[in-house]
């Protein structure tokens, strides 16, 4: 039954199965990818034109639990993204998390020379060359996605804030509004002049082969505690109600890609 099927990740073989449905999750620019560090290319390029990542106080209106996790949506007021890799203008629409269970090292999409940290942000923007977010989804240039690594360490207070909402979402479709500013700068990584970026796709079904993917080499740090929180959020499993944890798809081979670094 489609209840059954409501969790993408725990419905029959999970991401291994999902080409079944989706075949292009065999594609030959899929997401995410190992980042193999002695296989990076330095791009002059990229750092000739640096990227511009611009967020404002006002653009988070509302959180939602989209039955695979958390999700702030954004008006993209103020908040753009340019330069670097990118040849057009892309306009900020959603962040979310992917993570893993207690006590795993997993839980992030890319890793890094086969390294997992234990949770991973993406922050999605639209080309805004297209109408809106639903034209541009699928189109090859049509989505630019920051990924920030999360690690274990200090606690980030701004990011508690959004956390602190959680218990307001408890199920797939809940909503809320977001009454008080928050900068989804703030997730930025205190260096987020070195990134690397490739041509891949969304890591969930239907997988469009459309995103510009942006995946910064320094983590942003969080506590413990707070990757626990994580998994307070709650979807659908085929044994019914649980945490949220592990809603991750593994990395997928890179093919005939390259993936470019802004460092040397
Ligand atoms: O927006 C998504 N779905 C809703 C949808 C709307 C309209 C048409 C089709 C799909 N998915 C999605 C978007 C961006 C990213 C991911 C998934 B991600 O790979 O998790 O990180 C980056
Ligand atoms: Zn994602």
């Amino acid at each position: 039954s489609s209840k059954k099927r409501g969790n993408i990740y725990l419905s029959g073989a999970g991401p291994s199965a999902w080409h079944e449905e989706y075949p292009v999750a065999k594609g030959k620019r899929q997401s995410p990818v190992d980042i193999n560090t002695n296989k990076t290319k330095f791009d002059p390029k990229l750092a000739a034109d640096p990227l511009t990542i611009r967020f404002s106080d006002s653009c988070c209106q509302s959180i939602v639990n989209t039955g695979i996790s958390f999700q702030v949506t954004s008006n993209g007021a103020g908040c753009e993204l340019s330069g670097g890799p990118l040849d057009s203008t892309y306009q900020f629409a959603q962040f979310h998390a992917h993570w893993g269970a207690y006590l795993k090292t997993t839980g992030s999409e890319h890793t890094v020379d086969g390294v997992s940290y234990p949770a991973e942000l993406h922050l999605v923007h639209w080309n805004t060359k297209y109408d809106d977010f639903k034209d541009a989804v699928d189109k090859p240039d049509g989505l630019a996605v920051i990924a920030v690594f999360f690690k274990r360490g200090k606690e980030h207070p701004g990011f508690g804030k959004i956390q602190d909402l959680f218990s307001k979402i408890p199920a797939k479709g809940a909503k809320v509004n977001i009454d008080f500013e928050f900068n989804p700068g703030l997730l930025m990584p205190p260096d987020s002049e070195n990134y690397w970026t490739y041509l891949g796709s969304l890591t969930t079904p239907p997988l469009y082969e459309s995103v510009t993917w942006i995946v910064m080499k320094e983590p942003l740090e969080v506590s413990v505690e707070q990757i626990a929180i994580l998994r307070t959020l709650l979807w659908e499993t085929p044994n019914g109600v649980s945490q949220m944890y592990n809603n991750f798809r593994p990395p997928v081979p890179l093919r005939d890609r390259v993936i470019r670094a802004s460092f040397g």
